[in-house]
């Protein structure tokens, strides 16, 4: 009853003072202390993001919704840049309290195809490190939003694409295009974060299916298995879609519903937390095994020939 009042409060501004009371009432009601209360209260004041060319971040004011779109050209490769760019969208999003968040792109085929493989060929291991440590931030960051979170996937979404995908609620896919984790046809095995986010999507034994032989999905499969939720025939709907699945929550307390969400992830979050280096270590030794680096430059090609 309690988190019921404090909702219904929270629709509009809350002044200083206001804030203080409620903080204290719920602070000793839940035993909470007032830092972790604060950082889940729910949504109550709306921003417009600095623009970064790589992300796009517009929050729709009435709804405190946003919408968050990679724009990298020409397919959303995810390089140190674009994931520095998410990064720091999803700290401005925490920071602001928004009541939802939908990830789309804005390139007009792909959602994004995975990780840009410039990164991955080569590699400088400095450039490496602070790559694959933004790429766990962003992984840790949309993985545990306090705020719900969907994406909106208009176009394809292979590996780190399909990685984005899953780490959020809720997908609605345009048709006619592919989405899968294909790592192991890369040669590479799946890192500890990945595998969490597809076992917390389909069943663990189409988890293992997908992961070990690397299949990428059509739309119309991907949802049969339920690694996405909906089909949506364009972008604008595919949104549409994500927006009717966040407003849901309108009717749920965002406390609750915020520390439901934590405790079922939170042990994937903290088994990562706990390996951040190992979880390097072991993906850095892998990418630069020659048999490994002969496959990326190989499908480099593959890719460039097209
Ligand atoms: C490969 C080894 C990975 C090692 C990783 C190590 C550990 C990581 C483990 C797990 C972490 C999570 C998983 C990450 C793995 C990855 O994400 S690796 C990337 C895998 N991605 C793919 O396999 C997709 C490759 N791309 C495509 O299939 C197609 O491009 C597409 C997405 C279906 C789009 O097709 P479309 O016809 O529209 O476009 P083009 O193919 O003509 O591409 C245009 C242009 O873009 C270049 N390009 C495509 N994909 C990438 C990419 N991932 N990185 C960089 N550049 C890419 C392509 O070469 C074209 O370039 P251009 O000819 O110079 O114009």
């Amino acid at each position: 009853m309690l988190l019921t009042l404090f909702e219904s409060h929270t629709h509009f501004f809350l002044s200083m003072f206001q804030k203080m009371i409620l903080t204290k009432i719920i602070s000793n009601t839940l035993s909470l202390h007032k830092k972790q209360l604060i950082e889940w209260l729910p949504a109550v004041r709306y921003f417009s993001s600095p623009t970064n060319p790589l992300v796009n971040v517009d929050v729709n004011d009435k709804s405190g919704i946003a919408v968050v779109t990679m724009n990298r050209k020409p397919v959303n490769g995810l390089s140190l840049e674009l994931f520095e760019a998410m990064s720091k969208a999803l700290d401005d999003l925490e920071n602001n309290r928004i009541r939802g968040a939908i990830l789309t792109s804005s390139c007009p085929t792909v959602f994004s195809a995975g990780l840009d493989l410039n990164e991955l060929y080569q590699p400088d291991k400095k450039r490496f490190k602070a790559f694959w440590t933004t790429f766990q931030d962003v992984w840790l960051k949309l993985y545990g939003s306090s705020f719900p979170t969907a994406a909106a996937i208009n176009g394809h979404a292979p590996a780190g694409g399909c990685f984005l995908a899953i780490s959020c609620e809720y997908r609605v896919m345009c048709p006619d295009y592919k989405i899968g984790l294909n790592e192991t046809r890369l040669g590479i095995i799946a890192p500890i974060f990945l595998r969490a986010s597809m076992r917390n999507t389909v069943s663990n034994r189409e988890a293992e299916k997908a992961l070990t032989l690397g299949t990428l999905y059509s739309t119309e499969d991907a949802l049969k298995i339920g690694l996405i939720d909906e089909i949506a025939i364009y972008k604008v709907k595919a949104i549409e879609r994500c927006e009717n699945f966040l407003a849901q929550f309108n009717n749920v307390s965002s406390i609750a519903r915020s520390f439901t969400k934590r405790s079922l992830r939170q042990k994937d979050l903290e088994e990562l937390e706990n390996c951040r280096e190992e979880d390097f270590n072991i993906f850095w030794s892998n990418l630069i095994e020659p048999s490994v680096q002969k496959q990326i430059g190989d499908y480099m090609q593959s890719l460039k020939k097209k």
